[in-house]
């Protein structure tokens, strides 16, 4: 049996990578994730200029998963260009995505794309939709006339592979929105979930919150959200053109969560929180595991199961 994952015309040891965010801020980290078991690798979200992010403690590890507001910490996007087109010369048989943020809405998120446009970059550019936008407005993917209208712009001008970094929805009339403006664009992949917004963990020794931004509210990431996750795989990939893969994030710890995600549609796979916890070693585990369950059901690709989950009709 195989874990070999083909995604836009490349064939990957297997569906394995990091979410953006964790162990991805540099060039150190990133020649570790280039180094390790995992299939390819994503850089942390770049916006034009570096950032600090928020004040400590902005991420925490918890039981059943993590809460984070960093606040878009990252050494600025010619960084990760300059280290993405050293590292596309020196590998061209490993290629990796690039994150792209935007802390300033709408006219930065298309100043990064077209600086990306411009370079000598040829990869694949991971989206993060889950910016703010103008203030008094949701995230730019909870706003779906702001978001058709940025990827309108975008395609005005861009003609290298990317495909956009959605956070969780929760309504069906969202699905079918979200679904129906990419649809209408020539993306390569859809990347769900991003952490589920604004949660909030409380200490149960201080009564105290646990992060320090925004009075303690952050993103949750792990165990927590894989219902969602899964939701938001299977939910998009019955809706969206089939020339548009989907990545699935969201609450992968073992290789039977990577298998849930595999089954609703999901080609490749994005580990954050459980990555954090254990470190690089992860990655091994994960292959391990996966491929013990193909082993296991008598598959010997991933071809064999990918979006066939059953339903009870
Ligand atoms: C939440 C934003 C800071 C607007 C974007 C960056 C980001 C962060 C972050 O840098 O706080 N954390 C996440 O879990 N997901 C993200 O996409």
């Amino acid at each position: 049996a195989s874990l070999q994952a083909t995604f836009y015309g490349h064939t990957y040891e297997n569906p394995f990578m990091n979410a953006s965010g964790v162990h991805c801020m540099d060039t150190a980290e990133l020649d570790g994730l280039a180094t390790s078991a995992a299939g390819s690798f994503v850089t942390k979200s770049a916006t034009a200029e570096g950032r600090d992010g928020n004040p400590e403690p902005r991420y925490v590890n918890l039981e059943l998963g993590s809460i984070n507001s960093m606040g878009l910490p990252n050494l600025g996007l010619a960084y990760y260009l300059k280290d993405a087109i050293q590292r596309q010369t020196a590998h061209p048989d490993k290629p990796f995505f690039l994150s792209v943020a935007s802390y300033k809405g709408f006219d930065e998120y298309v100043a990064n794309m077209k600086a990306i446009q411009d370079s000598a970059y040829t990869g694949l550019v991971e989206l993060n939709l889950s910016c703010p936008n103008v203030p008094g407005k949701p995230q730019m993917a909870y706003d779906f006339e702001d978001t058709e209208k940025l990827l309108t712009e975008i395609f005005s001008f861009y003609t290298k592979p990317f495909g956009v970094k959605l956070p969780p929805y929760f309504d069906f009339m969202h699905f079918d929105k979200i679904a129906a403006v990419l649809n209408q664009f020539d993306l390569k992949f859809v990347n769900c979930i991003n952490s589920v917004g604004n949660g909030l963990y409380i200490d149960d020794e201080t009564d105290t919150v646990v992060i320090k931004p925004k009075g303690g509210f952050g993103g949750i990431g792990g165990e927590y959200v894989k219902p969602t996750a899964l939701a938001n795989v299977r939910a998009l990939r019955q809706r969206l053109n089939p020339t548009i893969d989907i990545i699935g994030t969201g609450g992968i710890l073992t290789g039977r969560d990577a298998y849930e995600h595999l089954l609703c549609g999901a080609s490749m796979l994005q580990v954050g929180t459980q990555l954090y916890k254990e470190g690089l070693g992860v990655f091994d585990r994960l292959n391990s595991e996966l491929l013990d369950i193909l082993v296991a059901k008598g598959y010997n690709t991933i071809a064999e199961f990918k979006g066939k989950l059953a339903t009870l009709d």
